[in-house]
């Protein structure tokens, strides 16, 4: 018997960023949005814990304990006191290190995924605690939808999403880590007084309303100076979005994908073909937003 568990990537319209805190962490006013790119969790009782990768990018996934996926088993096995001995296979179709948090979604999809095979009977809240566990981003992949992220990112409060939005991402030609561009972040702001991260109003009505025009005006990301300082070329893939017509252009979270909002699924299209031939990225996908979090086929 086998459990296969769809898991959404995400775009952030929102990171606003605080300073530093003792723990290393940032506290962020983070607004999550699951769009419809996904990876597949395959779980499959086995002799021992092991994973596989099939897709674009697999040959970047680690198939050792450090895999999010891996982890997320690990930890439900331990507080069930169960074998974690299963098969994950994952299909993977949301870019490695892209900040998409395509590792998050394995993570929240290999917890489900499990809970369902071994039937633990764990409640929603105690797999959002081991979801905040695993990384900040993990909870608001089980989640999906639209969500502010507060603390580090893991305490959601879900969102209402009023219609659908379109978007372009454009994969560039390597990857970005995450805590590489935070530690950017603090350097360019060294010396600074960092303000509180604070959720934007104007953001959360546009969501509501479903109203790409005013999304495209509320959207920010603190992080992405220092993603645009490690990697200079990405300022050409958002100018070549813009100048087709996206009504919005900005980086991913911590990048270095790329994210463009686009007026309509027409529109979107035009500005994919011009940004795959302005050769500024490596590949190109459209999609639409909310997508549904992560869910048991
Ligand atoms: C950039 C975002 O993707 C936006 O959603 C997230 O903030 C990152 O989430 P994530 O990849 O799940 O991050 P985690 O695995 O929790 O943390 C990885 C590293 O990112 C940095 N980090 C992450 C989240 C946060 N609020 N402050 C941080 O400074 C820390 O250096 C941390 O060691
Ligand atoms: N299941 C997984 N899939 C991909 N990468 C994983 C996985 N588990 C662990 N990793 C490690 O995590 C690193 C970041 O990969 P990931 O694709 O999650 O980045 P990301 O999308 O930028 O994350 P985020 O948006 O959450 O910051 C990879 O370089 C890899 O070493």
């Amino acid at each position: 018997m086998s459990v296969t568990v769809r898991v959404p990537a995400k775009v952030n319209v929102q990171l606003a960023v605080g300073g530093a805190r003792p723990d290393g962490f940032h506290d962020l006013a983070n607004v999550f949005l699951a769009v419809g790119l996904y990876d597949e969790v395959t779980v499959t009782p086995a002799e021992e814990l092991r994973i596989t990768c099939t897709g674009p990018d697999a040959a970047q996934v680690p198939l050792d304990r450090t895999n999010l996926a891996a982890r997320a088993a690990l930890e439900l096995a331990r507080r069930y006191d169960l074998d974690p001995a299963v098969h994950i296979h994952i299909a993977k179709d949301i870019p490695v290190a892209g900040g998409m948090a395509g590792g998050s979604a394995d993570g929240a999809g290999a917890l489900l995924a499990c809970d369902a095979l071994w039937g633990t009977g764990a409640s929603r809240g105690e797999l959002l605690d081991i979801c905040a566990e695993l990384g900040s981003d993990v909870p608001f992949s089980l989640v999906g939808g639209a969500a502010l992220g507060v603390g580090r990112g893991e305490q959601l409060r879900a969102l209402e999403v009023g219609g659908t939005f379109h978007w372009v991402f454009a994969m560039a030609e390597r990857g970005l880590s995450t805590p590489a561009v935070f530690r950017e972040f603090d350097r360019m702001n060294e010396g600074v007084r960092i303000p509180e991260p604070v959720a934007s109003q104007e953001l959360f009505d546009a969501l509501r309303k479903g109203d790409s025009d005013a999304l495209a005006a509320a959207v920010s990301n603190d992080l992405q100076p220092a993603a645009l300082s490690l990697f200079p070329a990405l300022a050409d893939t958002l100018a070549a979005g813009r100048a087709a017509g996206a009504l919005a252009a900005l980086v991913s979270g911590s990048g270095p994908t790329t994210a463009f909002l686009a007026p309509g699924a027409e529109s979107a299209k035009t500005v994919a073909e011009a940004l795959l031939a302005s050769g500024t990225c490596r590949s190109v996908r459209v999609t639409e937003s909310p997508a549904p979090g992560a869910t048991v086929l």
